[in-house]
């Protein structure tokens, strides 16, 4: 399934050209507030394009996060569209927004990975959830976990993983299902900037392979190190440098 290699070496490349065609996501005029709170994204209109990367960045509090979890639709607008593949993501109904979830992975700021399961049963769980015989998936979660460098480690505990690791995991455990578009909430923040690289290359060689990929961060090192398209959130509103 991951055939790409990790680079050892490292220049700044550009991301694959984006395809063209309709967009995955679709915002037109997007607010967000947080019940009867201040409105914390406004007029946010941009689309994101298939097997595009990006950064996603901004001041702490400028909505990132928020921005990420209306991405994956486990947030409504609270005015605007969005789209997502396609679909008003208001007029889905709920029984169906899991299947189209599964087309967006997520990597959370804190890992989210459960302490008694092992690297290998935390990456397997969303299929294992889904009732998936183990036979159809322990090839592919084991070659992710070697394509992540974590082929080592996939009997241990979380506990027991550095933050690079539990990334890593992390990372493994949103890819699993080959999501079309894979979300990460400053994924540098835990680890060191040798760890920040290897990070930033797994996420350039999943783009290669066909992901769209939106990477918010405050780790301006980390961008200067690819020629990418640029969100930056100010006061609630989206700028976008290509
Ligand atoms: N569930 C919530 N309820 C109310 N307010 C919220 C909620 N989540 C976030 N906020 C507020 O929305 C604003 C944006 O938060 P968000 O976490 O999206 O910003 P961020 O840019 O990701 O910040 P950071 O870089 O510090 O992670 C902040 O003022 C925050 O306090």
């Amino acid at each position: 399934m991951f055939t790409g290699r990790l680079r050892s070496s490292f220049t700044r490349p550009r991301p694959r050209t984006r395809q063209t065609g309709p967009p995955l996501i679709h915002f037109e005029n997007v607010g967000l507030r947080y019940g009867m709170g201040p409105e914390i994204l406004r007029d946010l209109t941009f689309d994101l394009p298939k097997g595009s990367f990006q950064f996603l960045t901004g001041p702490s509090g400028a909505g990132k996060t928020t921005l990420l979890r209306l991405l994956f639709m486990s947030l409504q607008p609270t005015r605007g569209l969005i789209k997502s593949f396609g679909r008003d993501i208001t007029s889905i109904p709920r029984n169906e927004l899991p299947m189209l979830r599964r087309r967006v992975g997520i990597v959370f700021q804190d890992f989210r990975l459960l302490d008694h399961l092992t690297t290998y049963e935390n990456v397997a769980l969303p299929l294992r959830v889904r009732g998936k015989a183990e036979q159809t998936y322990k090839q592919d979660v084991i070659e992710l976990l070697k394509w992540v460098g974590l082929g080592e480690r996939i009997n241990v505990l979380p506990p027991v993983l550095s933050g690079g690791e539990k990334q890593r995991v992390a990372i493994a455990r949103a890819l699993i299902d080959r999501p079309e578009i894979l979300l990460a909430d400053e994924p540098t923040g835990n680890v060191d900037p040798p760890m920040a690289r290897r990070l930033l290359s797994l996420f350039l060689e999943l783009n290669r392979l066909g992901t769209a990929v939106v990477i918010a961060t405050h780790d301006l090192a980390l961008m200067d190190q690819v020629d990418a398209r640029r969100m930056i959130l100010t006061d609630g509103r989206l700028d976008i440098y290509e």
